[in-house]
């Protein structure tokens, strides 16, 4: 049998007890007040207790958020529709954020001269094969370089400090994972396949917007920023119009197979705009900035039903699409409402930057297939968004063939209609072989850089998801 240890009073064992013990030898008065402050202070407590308990009734009667999951490979635009939502429905939000981005345009315009130096110096060498899987560089694609361009390049060069600095700042413990554009020119392919990217869990936007005294109060641009690389910018501007205008170079990207104005933040035919001194993005410009994300982030918005009046919380969660990363996609499948997968049409004829030897339209099918297939996402409402039809357009008229890259296309015409009907049929055929229950086909084409446009699919898509939502409530029948 356990032994009793004897009881000792509270007053002499507990320190807090001790402390808000009444006064040994208090008076009948005293006595009297301290009885009424303490039925003061029990009401207070009382009646935030009883706050608490109405707060979490309400907080169970309140339809749960939805939830929506954007999923696809490295640049289909998962980051770009983020925007788009967040500008149609928290715009205050989105647009208290240009200081960040305006330093991510730049460090796009940065990357872009570097892939045209980069060509060049390619040009010069022909044993340097260009990192386009369907290009080639032979002996006869050298071009003569003047004295111009020779110039140009030099005085280019400077441009790396720019990214230094620039990427210094991003780099944020554990926020960033970059490779500068210096390393010695051997391996191209190699440099053009790497790019900064934000891990979307730290607020690496913080490192351009906080602790500053002289911001631009409208745009929270830091003027007077000495580590502001704008004045440099502004200050090779010509030279980057003249390098970007040069026929040589025109000749020698398409030598080289580079078509620099699909690829991911470029700005190179708003040079004007983005160097001028007081730089500020616009929107538009936001939308086009390209930064890769790293890890998963969860974006919280309010999202009003027009036809109710009513308001749902709404959750999207934004992944990164590299190959490496999507295992990390998994533990989100779970409870979500829906899906926006987006499949880059316009990217038939490209490889995946992480494995150059997968084409990236045969690589969105396998990822489709994989969603579509998948048990613990049968009744997730699946959005396919063929997103990059303004590119997919450019692509076809400028002669480009679908045949040549997807066999069995075979003689259809090579208009973009009758390319997207073929490649919706497509996906569509993979949802109807591969859903473990029926399922609906909704698919959109869409250019998620065109707010116009992009703000009717997701408006749609958000009155959908309401009412499903409330239906499922059975707030609605
Ligand atoms: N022209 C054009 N560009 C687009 C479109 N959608 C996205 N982009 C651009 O493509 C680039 C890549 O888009 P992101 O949204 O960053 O791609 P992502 O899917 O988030 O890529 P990861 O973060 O690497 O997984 C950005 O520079 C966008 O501005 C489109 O419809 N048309
Ligand atoms: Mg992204």
């Amino acid at each position: 049998m356990p032994t009793r240890v004897p009881r000792r009073s509270m007053e002499d064992s507990d320190p807090i007890a001790n402390a808000i013990a009444p006064p040994q030898n208090e008076s009948p008065a005293a006595k009297e007040i301290r009885i009424q402050k303490e039925r003061a202070a029990k009401q207070v407590s009382d009646a935030i207790d009883a706050e608490l308990s109405r707060e979490q009734a309400s907080e169970k009667k309140r339809p749960k958020p939805v939830k929506i999951l954007l999923l696809g490979q490295s640049e289909s635009g998962k980051s770009t529709t983020l925007k788009n939502f967040q500008l149609l429905y928290e715009p205050k939000a989105f647009r208290a954020e240009r200081a960040s981005w305006r330093a991510i345009v730049q460090l796009n315009v940065v990357r872009s001269i570097h892939v045209i130096l980069d060509a060049i110096t390619r040009s010069q060498n022909p044993n340097e094969r260009p990192p386009s899987a369907r290009s080639s560089v032979s002996s006869s694609d050298s071009l003569r370089i003047d004295s111009e361009l020779a110039h140009l390049k030099t005085r280019l060069s400077s441009l790396l400090d720019i990214e230094k600095r620039l990427l210094k700042r991003l780099s944020l413990p554990g926020s960033t994972e970059w490779e500068p554009t210096e390393r010695p020119l051997a391996s191209p392919r190699k440099r053009q396949s790497r790019e900064i990217a934000v891990n979307s869990t730290v607020a690496w936007k913080g490192a351009f917007t906080k602790g500053r005294e002289s911001f631009d109060s409208d745009h929270q641009v830091d003027w007077d920023d000495p580590e502001d690389p704008g004045i440099l910018l502004h200050a090779r501007s010509e030279d980057m119009k003249r390098l970007w205008a040069h026929p040589t170079v025109q000749a020698i990207l398409e030598k080289q197979s580079i078509r620099l104005q699909e690829l991911a933040g470029f700005f190179l035919d708003s040079l004007d705009e983005v160097t001028s001194l007081r730089y500020v993005p616009t929107d538009d410009h936001i939308l086009r900035a390209r930064l890769k994300t790293l890890g998963v982030s969860e974006h919280r918005m309010r999202l009003s039903d027009p036809n109710g009046g009513m308001s749902r919380d709404f959750r999207i969660f934004d992944v990164g699409g590299t190959r490496s990363l999507r295992a990390a996609w998994v533990p989100y499948f779970e409870d979500m409402d829906a899906i926006i997968f987006l499949a880059p049409i316009s990217a038939f004829d490209q490889v995946l930057a992480e494995e150059p030897t997968v084409n990236r339209l045969a690589d969105s099918y396998k990822l489709w297939t994989s969603i579509v297939s998948n048990k613990l996402l049968q009744s997730t409402n699946v959005i396919l968004f063929l997103n990059k039809v303004d590119i997919m357009h450019a692509k076809l008229a400028s002669g480009i063939r679908l045949s040549d890259f997807v066999d069995s296309y075979g003689r259809r015409p090579n208009d973009f209609d009758s390319a997207s009907r073929y490649l919706k049929k497509q996906f569509n055929a993979i949802l109807k072989q591969n859903s473990p229950v029926p399922r609906i086909f909704y698919c959109h084409l869409t250019n998620a850089i065109d707010t116009k446009s992009t703000k009717f699919v997701l408006a749609g898509i958000k009155d959908m998801l309401m009412r499903v939502h409330l239906q499922e409530s059975h707030l609605i029948l």
